[in-house]
Parts: C-alpha cells; structure tokens; sequence
C-alpha cells in the first residue's frame, strides 16, 4: 500500500485529478470504476476544470459506478446517479452509453448484479478504480460483517452508514434505504489499480485498519492488502493513526495502466 499524505484534501484532490487525467491521456479507452459520497467531491470539481480547459477528453473512456440505492430511480436527487451526473456526467464528454450503473429500481436484484457483472466483464475489468472509505471500513458498499462477499450483490446498509448519508435525504433517516446494490470484493481486488482517498480524522481508524490491521471482513478495505496496487491518498488527518507515516510532500507517480 501506498499511502500519499497531503496538508489539505484541497492538495490532495487537485493532484489526484491532474493524474487520473494524465492516465486519460495515456489510455484514453480507460475504464474507471467511480464512486460517490464526500470524498471525491474536489476530485471530480478539478476534473470538470481540466476538461473545461480542454486538458480532459473522456469521450473514449467507460466508467463503472460502485454502487446505487436500492428502490431509487435515477431522477431521484439522493440515487448516486443523480450525484454523478451534478458533479461529474452532466460537465464533460463521457459517453452516455458507456456510463454504467447498477440500476436501484430493477425488479430482480440479482438479476441486476449479475447484468453488471457481465457488463463489466466485458468491458475488460476496472483499469482504474477511485474509492473512499466508510468510518466503519465499508468499501462501495461492502459492510462490515462476518463475510464478504465477491460477486455483485444487494447489500443491507448499517445504522451508521445509513446515518451518513441523511443529509441527502432532508435529514430525515427514515428515508434513507435500507439497501443498495454494490460491486462485490473481487471486481476490487481485480481492479488494475485502486485509488483510495480518505479525509478527515473521522476515517483514520479505517485508514489505520486499511493499512495495519488484519484481513479482517470486520473492516473491509482491510483485503486491499491483497491488492499490488493500492494508492491512498489522505491529508493530515486520516493519515494520523499511521505508523512511520511520512508528512513530506506526496510525489505521485503515474496513475494508469
Ligand atoms: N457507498 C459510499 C461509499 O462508496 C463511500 O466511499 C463511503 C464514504 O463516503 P464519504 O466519502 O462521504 O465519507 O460511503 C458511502 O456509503
């Protein structure tokens, strides 16, 4: 694992994007898995700036999101596609057909996964797979139990997880749902390379299980230590449970294939 600490998110998100970019560049059939939340906010605010310039084209790249409410059709304002396509879809050249996404109102869940799964399959896997991280350790939505599991799958949200998400919905958590579908622990760890970004004191007990901790499915992104190639990209604050954790200035290396 390689963690890259930075003094600010504000730092860390605008280097993160310049590099996804540069692995745009470099690939430009890229398939990035994407995913929602707090965290890659400022990462996707820098890449709508990049392709604003003209220093972004992803009209040849396919994304994947993680992870989709159960029981929320995409016009509803808290689905994650509804997130996505405020903050990132409806801003660059992504092409509609190669975007994505489990669909929350399927009438067979697991019919749905397995549809996909088998997207994703044959769309080649993940090269590049952005993620943050839950308090709890949760990865897209892959929470913390007595199993994980590998495939596609409809996930049962915790309390706490449901909690952090109120705000999308009127601060009112009866109206958060009580499940999503998510992209299992294998497409993670088959994943050409992940991406983690994590901010805030509140993720360093996570971050702190993500790098030291056990394999354990009591914090999930624990089994990225399975993974070659894993880049956290943290400030200050998620970094401070690290041990031998070095505050230099991060020099990243290329993201990409
Ligand atoms: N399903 C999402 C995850 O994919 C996300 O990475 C995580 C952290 O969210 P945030 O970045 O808002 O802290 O929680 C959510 O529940």
């Amino acid at each position: 694992m390689n963690p890259r600490v930075f003094q600010t998110e504000q730092e860390a998100a605008s280097t993160c994007a310049a590099r996804i970019a540069e692995a745009v560049r470099h690939t430009p059939e890229l398939v990035l898995g994407l995913v929602t939340g707090r965290s890659p906010l400022n990462v996707y605010r820098n890449l709508v700036e990049l392709a604003a310039r003209g220093a972004l084209d992803l009209s040849r790249a396919t994304t994947f999101n993680v992870d989709e409410f159960l029981g929320l059709p995409p016009e509803d304002a808290g689905s994650f596609r509804a997130y996505m396509d405020r903050h990132l879809f409806r801003h660059v050249n992504l092409s509609t057909e190669r975007i994505h996404f489990f669909d929350g109102c399927a009438p067979d869940a697991e019919a749905e996964c397995a549809r996909y799964d088998a997207a994703l399959a044959a769309a080649g896997g993940l090269d590049l797979l952005l993620l943050g991280v839950g308090p709890n350790g949760h990865i897209a939505f892959n929470e913390p139990g007595e199993v994980l599991t590998a495939a596609s799958h409809r996930a049962r949200l915790s309390r706490e997880t449901r909690l952090s998400h109120v705000m999308a919905f009127g601060d009112d958590p009866s109206k958060v749902p009580m499940a999503a579908l998510t992209l299992g622990m294998a497409a993670v760890l088959q994943a050409r390379k992940v991406v983690v970004l994590a901010f805030g004191v509140n993720k360093a007990a996570a971050v702190t299980a993500m790098v030291h901790g056990p394999l354990t499915p009591r914090w999930p992104a624990s089994f990225l230590q399975l993974h070659r190639d894993v880049e956290l990209w943290l400030d200050t604050g998620a970094a401070s449970g690290l041990q031998g954790r070095g505050l230099e200035e991060a020099r990243p290396r290329h993201i990409g294939t």
